[in-house]
């Protein structure tokens, strides 16, 4: 059975983009102008969330379903450090059977709704061989490996309202929002496990091969995922800014004689072994934002 009990989409227009966006405003009090999407296991994120009004995804009309563990499926809106925001407790992958403009499908929403900036969040695997399980990485920048294959949600008609044909992606991941990150990590004592890196993205749904993790420490890439750079370019397309914490769950296995393998469980343990530190830092980074 496909994902959703419905069939692929490969595109969807500004006015379905529209519609989804006044359906989740109608029934909600709070009108958010920041957006977090709580990465595999990072879920405990909307603890911190007070006053909370939840919507989950099966209730949302045209809005895709989660269907991996460690991703309830559900929007939670609240207060955050004393800010109006919205949470995606749960993603949508490429490799669950959707398309990459399905699973940004949320990011247009959002942005139709009046959110101006996008905390990603994700599970990722350690590729720098420095990295520690548990480690927290702010994505300094990232390599579309999906994209060197074609996977990209902006391929096809560029609707202008958006954003423009040749979106630029220097600079995707907020300067500013890095540096208080990173500075906060450091005054709340994180300094020994706070990192700033590469993200880099493959669609999944296995994890690499020696091979593969090897090359990807060669290219420059110090974590590795299945996902967020499709949001990423999304929301970039569209004028947000954004910022991203990868969380180093597991550490790559890059050894051909290795007897270990990567597994899913063990990234949801640390999801929850790290949830409070993660839960601290992005409260922390709220209250000091402009929204
Ligand atoms: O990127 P998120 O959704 O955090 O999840 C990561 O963890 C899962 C694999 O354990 C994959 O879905 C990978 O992308
Ligand atoms: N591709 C990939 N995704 C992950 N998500 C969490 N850990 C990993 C990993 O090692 N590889």
């Amino acid at each position: 059975m496909d994902p959703a009990g419905s069939s692929k989409k490969n595109s969807y227009t500004y006015e379905d983009a529209q519609g989804i966006a006044e359906n989740i405003l109608a029934r909600v009090k709070s009108h958010p102008k920041l957006a977090i999407i709580c990465g595999s296991g990072l879920g405990k994120l909307a603890d911190m969330v007070e006053d909370k009004e939840v919507i989950p995804y099966g209730d949302i009309p045209g809005f895709p379903v989660s269907t991996v563990p460690g991703h309830e499926g559900k929007l939670v809106f609240g207060t955050l450090s004393g800010k109006s925001v919205v949470l995606m407790q749960g993603r949508f992958h490429c490799y669950e059977g959707y398309s990459a403009q399905q699973t940004t499908l949320p990011v247009r929403v959002f942005h139709l709704m009046g959110i101006k900036t996008l905390f990603v969040t994700n599970a990722a695997g350690g590729i720098n061989r420095g990295y520690n399980v548990g480690d927290i990485m702010v994505i300094k920048d990232h390599i579309n490996l999906a994209g060197f294959a074609g996977v990209n949600p902006l391929v096809g008609p560029n609707d202008t309202r958006y954003g423009p044909r040749f979106p630029p992606m220097s600079r995707a991941y907020d300067l500013d929002i890095r540096k208080l990150a990173l500075s906060l990590a450091k005054e709340m004592g994180f300094g020994d496990f706070i990192r700033e890196g590469v993200y880099s993205a493959l669609i999944g749904p296995n994890f690499e091969t020696v091979s593969e993790c090897k090359y990807l420490q060669v290219v420059g890439a110090d974590a590795t995922g299945m996902s967020t750079v499709p949001e990423v370019l999304v929301a970039k397309h569209c004028g947000m800014r954004v910022f991203g914490l990868s969380l180093i769950t597991n550490i790559v296995i890059d050894e051909y004689d290795a007897e270990s393998t990567a597994n899913h469980e063990e990234v949801l343990q640390t999801g929850e072994m790290r949830s409070k530190d993660l839960q601290k830092l992005v409260a922390a980074i709220i209250q000091k934002l402009d929204l």
